[in-house]
């Protein structure tokens, strides 16, 4: 993360837009400008040479109005407390956007997980697991993966929850590997919806895939699912990056090759990635390209007051959460450049979390058609209401999923009571 943004302040200032223009008092949505709840731990691990390291870990509720707080857990060297905040509020709006019936939450530990070996990774995903266990579970909070984090991870978690149960408790994690219950489709899913976002913008901006190009930022989970999504839709798929740097090929890219080659690599990096025809770019040049779609899909911030007056894409649809700062949406808004935001662009991994959860404690089994059926019924539904509030109140897309998910946060938090 780039230390000088707090996303919680981003989140503070996207909320209090949107509740002015839905006319609320201060008063009337106050709350949810604070999490219910942090929990933060400090976790013992032994370490393979055998001394102990201690790591600082969270877990954060934002909202459980709409029901039990969901969302990823993160790994990686920058987490702290308001990365983690703004993440469990992203959350909250981002069920709300899709209306699926959740709140919303988000956990992490400072780590970088690639210089840990599978035996520490495993060792601090359940001493931290057992330490936030008093407030996990099925009806209460509902993690998932996220950033450094995998099914091998979820299985962990619910595997060391259930320990601690004396019985076996599917429902308490998703994302989990399909031997444990996990939902077939979920490994791909956050990428599907991300491309199921580009069609459908591409289509209300009157435009066709086939002549459509594409860069991607972030080659992990999201960006790696998306960019193989988007080229086997006929868009042309010109650069991606990730933490070691960025390939750019005019003519498209071989997004299997790539992904292969990632897939086969020490690390999991494009570095060393050489092919005829390939220009290797920086991150930063990646975000300059003149092309219709520009998806971060790596971590927030990206896009700030530094460079956003020299992004030339006609699209954003964020695939990572919060890539673009408050004061870089302005000037993207008044670029003309349409942003797809986060909380729609990249719901498609929570609602298949959803489906993974209700096939839990359902105890039953979905297909992978019927799976991704559903998410674009959904994806589909809630991009419509998106695109038509933003239409009729001449707002961009960022602040019209607020409308929708502010409105549903605070109706159900004052329906139910919550405050006088
Ligand atoms: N995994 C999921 O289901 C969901 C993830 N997200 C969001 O999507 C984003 C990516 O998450 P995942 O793909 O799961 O993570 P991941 O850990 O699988 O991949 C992260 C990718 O970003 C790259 N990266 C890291 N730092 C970078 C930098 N400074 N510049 C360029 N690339 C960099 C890494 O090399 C890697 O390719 C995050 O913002 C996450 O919160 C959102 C919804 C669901
Ligand atoms: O699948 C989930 O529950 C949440 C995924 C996530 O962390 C996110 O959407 O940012």
């Amino acid at each position: 993360m780039n230390s000088k943004y707090n996303p919680y302040d981003n989140v503070l200032s996207v909320v209090a837009n949107a509740a002015g223009i839905l006319g609320y008092s201060k008063s009337e949505y106050e709350a949810i400008n604070y999490p219910e709840r942090e929990l933060k731990v400090a976790v013992p691990v032994k370490m393979d040479d055998g001394s102990v390291q201690v790591f600082e870990g969270y877990r954060i509720q934002h909202s459980t109005s709409r029901g039990p707080a969901k969302g990823g857990i993160r790994y990686h060297q920058n987490v702290n407390l308001d990365e983690v905040k703004a993440l469990a509020a992203w959350m909250t709006f981002k069920c709300a956007v899709v209306n699926i019936p959740y709140g919303g939450g988000k956990g992490g530990i400072v780590c970088d997980p690639t210089k840990l070996s599978v035996g520490e990774l495993r060792r601090l995903t359940r001493r931290f697991t057992a330490m936030i266990a008093p407030i996990i579970g099925p009806d209460q909070d509902i993690p998932a993966p996220d950033v450094g984090t995998n099914a091998t991870v979820m299985g962990w978690i619910m595997d060391t929850y259930s320990m601690l149960k004396g019985h076996c408790v599917h429902g308490v994690v998703t994302g989990k590997p399909i031997e444990l219950g996990g939902a077939l489709g979920r490994g791909e899913a956050t990428g599907r919806g991300v491309m199921l976002t580009t069609l459908n913008i591409l289509k209300a901006m009157k435009q066709t895939p086939s002549d459509a190009t594409a860069a991607v930022q972030g080659m992990g989970n999201v960006g790696s699912v998306s960019a193989k999504l988007l080229h086997q839709q006929g868009i042309r798929v010109v650069a991606v990056s990730d933490v070691s740097g960025g390939l750019y090929c005019a003519d498209g890219l071989d997004i299997p090759d790539i992904i292969s080659y990632l897939s086969a690599k020490r690390g999991n990096t494009l570095d060393g990635y050489k092919r005829e025809g390939i220009r290797f770019i920086t991150n930063e040049e990646l975000l300059e390209l003149d092309v219709t779609v520009l998806v971060p899909a790596a971590l927030e911030n990206q896009i700030n007051e530094t460079n956003a007056d020299k992004i030339r894409a006609k699209i954003i649809v964020e695939g990572a959460n919060g890539p673009t700062t408050v004061e870089a949406d302005e000037i993207l808004n008044k670029k003309g450049i349409v942003v797809v935001p986060d909380i729609l662009a990249n719901a498609g991994g929570v609602v298949v979390s959803y489906f993974e959860w209700v096939q839990n404690i359902q105890s039953v089994s979905w297909s992978e058609e019927h799976v991704n059926e559903q998410l674009k019924e959904i994806m589909d539904r809630a991009f419509d209401s998106v695109w038509d509030i933003s239409q009729e109140k001449h707002t961009s897309l960022r602040t019209g999923a607020y409308l929708i998910a502010v409105k549903r946060v605070v109706d159900a938090k004052n329906m139910r009571g919550i405050w006088p």
